[in-house]
């Protein structure tokens, strides 16, 4: 488990980090989500020892990080970092070589990273002759080719298409599903919502929410129901106990907070003709996130 607590870094009279603390459970893919400038860099990078806070710490396993810790990360930093003249296949197994790893290790995990990533081609490929895309993706493997027992990425989803966002997706959850604590940073609310169990939101260097993101959701929705009818629902609004928040024909969102009341609308639409969808709603973690910032 990865314990942020109570980070502050300040850039000269700037406070860019305030108070910043959240856990990152084992096993569990927390999803770190802010506009640009919010901290998410300089969070992540105090946890790896790279810029030194003012006050605060990372803890791992409740104690705190050392650099051999250190070396047991796995790190994609915003700053990408592969030599652009080196063959793929080669500067990964020369990075998990760095990392102490003996050569057959070092190359089986290589094999089997560039397969699931969709680079297994492309190995013998110099870096700058890859697409965009692709050099994300050897970024990505190299973060994880050393087996790390934590891992820490920045925006590994930015400029990946919808295919290479489900490859990625898939590898780092069952990296995740090893047991290991993984906080990556992404400015796509619908992957985040998609991905993670757990999720920050930070704004100007403030922590607003850190938690579960269904009971989050749960939590914002309270009382938010979506009903679909065959016919014209504009009855709706003259319901007692119901706000309709939005309404196009057959299709309306409502709050209310009196379940009774929510079963009448059902009962009432019953009434008029046939029910094509009726239950509750959660709310997008988008509209969440414009609510907290
Ligand atoms: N070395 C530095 N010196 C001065 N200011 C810095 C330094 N590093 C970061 N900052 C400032 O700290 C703030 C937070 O930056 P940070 O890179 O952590 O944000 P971010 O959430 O990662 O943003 P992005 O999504 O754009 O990467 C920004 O205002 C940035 O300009």
């Amino acid at each position: 488990m990865l314990d942020v607590q109570h980070l502050t870094k300040r850039f000269g009279d700037r406070t860019v980090l305030d108070d910043v603390t959240f856990t990152v459970r084992d096993g569990v893919l927390t999803g770190f989500v802010g506009a640009n400038g919010a901290g998410k860099t300089t969070t992540m990078r105090c946890i790896l020892g790279v810029v030194r806070p003012d006050a605060g710490e990372a803890l791992l396993g409740g104690h705190p990080i050392g650099i051999s810790d250190r070396a047991r990360f796995g790190y994609m930093p915003e700053e990408r970092g592969l030599y652009p003249k080196m063959k793929v296949h080669e500067q990964l197994v020369y990075f998990a070589e760095l990392h102490g790893l003996d050569r057959a290790t070092a190359t089986r995990n290589t094999d089997a990273l560039l397969e699931e990533l969709g680079l297994a081609e492309r190995r013998g490929d110099l870096v700058e002759a890859l697409s965009l895309g692709n050099q994300q993706r050897a970024q990505i493997a190299a973060a994880l080719v050393h087996d790390p027992e934590v891992l820490i990425l920045d925006e590994p989803f930015s400029g990946l298409d919808p295919i290479a966002v489900e490859t990625v997706l898939g590898v780092l959850q069952r990296y995740a599903a090893r047991g290991i604590p993984v906080l990556y940073s992404s400015h796509q609310l619908d992957v985040v919502e998609r991905l993670s169990d757990e999720l920050v939101i930070i704004s100007g260097g403030v922590v607003k929410i850190a938690g579960n993101r269904r009971a989050l959701q749960e939590e914002h929705s309270r009382g938010l129901h979506r009903i679909v009818v065959a016919d014209d629902a504009g009855w709706l609004r003259d319901e007692p106990g119901v706000e309709v928040l939005d309404f196009d024909r057959g299709t309306a969102l409502f709050r209310t907070t009196d379940e009774q009341a929510a079963q009448r609308v059902l009962h009432n639409a019953l009434a008029r003709g046939p029910v094509e969808a009726f239950g509750p709603n959660l709310v997008k973690l988008s509209e969440i996130y414009r609510e907290v910032i």
